[in-house]
């Protein structure tokens, strides 16, 4: 019981000709928020359903919470929200927490017991008794992801749990993923909102056009390329910006920036700067985005 809570050695999945999954293999840490990002159609959606069986891959190896992938008592100790869950409009929040609890086996008495405390966990608890037709897509996501808990799951899918909600109702479902981690589950989040993903994931894969491009712990892939960027007091001399730009910085006007992993390469330009009496006003210290990761995966400048 102490692998990965996911060990990929080889998924690949063709619907036809179409390839949506291509040899990707991977892992995710117990206990972690795992984010799956991807542009719209790289098969992130695909990865997840054929985890949990509900797509059968072409070729498939690696094991789901200690069990081989595709053995579907697995499927007792998951919790999912779908991408576009649908649930039927004429239920309430509550009664579809019930019929979750029912599909997933869950006894009746600890399923009510559950039933408070997770409507409360999710802001449901006053609105759990109206209907689902008349709840927002925020009301919505919440009821999902409340439904995705009731059977006490050790590992979680959300597949783009904050898609369409506004900005505090992401902040919020942040919040519970956030909770669900210091419980010791483990969180896989398919989104394509990098922002969100960065604030919330422990780790992260990029998937494009089917094949694993980039993963790595955030802190790390956004580490990668750290920028500095120095600003003087007044231009940068003219025989100084030559010097920079040949040594591959950006100089314009009062700002040098130099792409690097190491602090101690803005030294010499300091040095330099000092030396023909150059003020310098301030120094900034920039991670990489999220985003330029992303972007540099799926236009093949990934470091992986
Ligand atoms: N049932 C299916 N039959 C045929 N092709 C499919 C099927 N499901 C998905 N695909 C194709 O497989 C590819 C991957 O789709 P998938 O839904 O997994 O991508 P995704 O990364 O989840 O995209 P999105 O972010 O848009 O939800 C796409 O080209 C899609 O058209």
């Amino acid at each position: 019981m102490s692998g990965p809570a996911i060990e990929i050695e080889t998924l690949s999945k063709r619907y036809g000709a179409l390839t949506a999954l291509s040899e990707v293999a991977f892992e995710v840490p117990r206990g972690s928020v795992f984010g799956l990002l991807g542009p719209n159609g790289a098969g992130k959606s695909t990865l997840v359903k054929s985890l949990l069986t509900l797509v059968r891959p072409t070729r498939c190896a690696g094991r789901l919470l200690d069990r081989p992938i595709g053995d579907r008592r697995t499927l007792a100790r998951i919790g999912y929200l779908p991408e576009h869950a649908r649930f039927p409009d004429y239920l309430t929040g509550r009664q579809i927490l019930r019929m979750s609890a029912g599909l997933s086996k869950v006894p009746k008495k600890a399923a009510l017991a559950k039933e408070g405390p997770l409507l409360e966990r999710v802001g449901m608890a006053e609105r759990a008794d109206d209907r689902h037709q008349v709840y927002s897509k925020g009301m919505k996501q919440r009821i999902g992801i409340a439904q995705a808990l009731i059977n006490d799951p050790e590992l979680v899918f959300l597949d783009e749990p904050t898609d369409g909600v506004d900005p505090e109702g992401r902040v919020a479902i942040r919040h519970i993923i956030e909770q669900m981690r210091a419980e010791g589950r483990t969180v896989f989040v398919n989104s394509h909102l990098l922002g969100e993903v960065e604030q919330v994931a422990d780790h992260v894969a990029i998937l494009s056009q089917g094949r694993l491009v980039e993963i790595g712990r955030t802190e790390e892939l956004t580490h990668r390329k750290t920028s500095y960027q120095l600003r003087t007091i007044g231009p940068v001399p003219f025989e100084l910006k030559d010097r920079f730009q040949a040594e591959g910085m950006t100089v314009a006007g009062d700002t040098i920036e130099l792409v690097t992993e190491n602090p101690a390469e803005m030294q010499p330009v300091i040095d330099a700067l000092r030396a023909t009496d150059t003020g310098i006003r301030e120094i900034l210290e920039r991670r990489q985005s999220l985003e330029q990761v992303f972007l540099d995966a799926i236009h093949g400048k990934g470091g992986a």
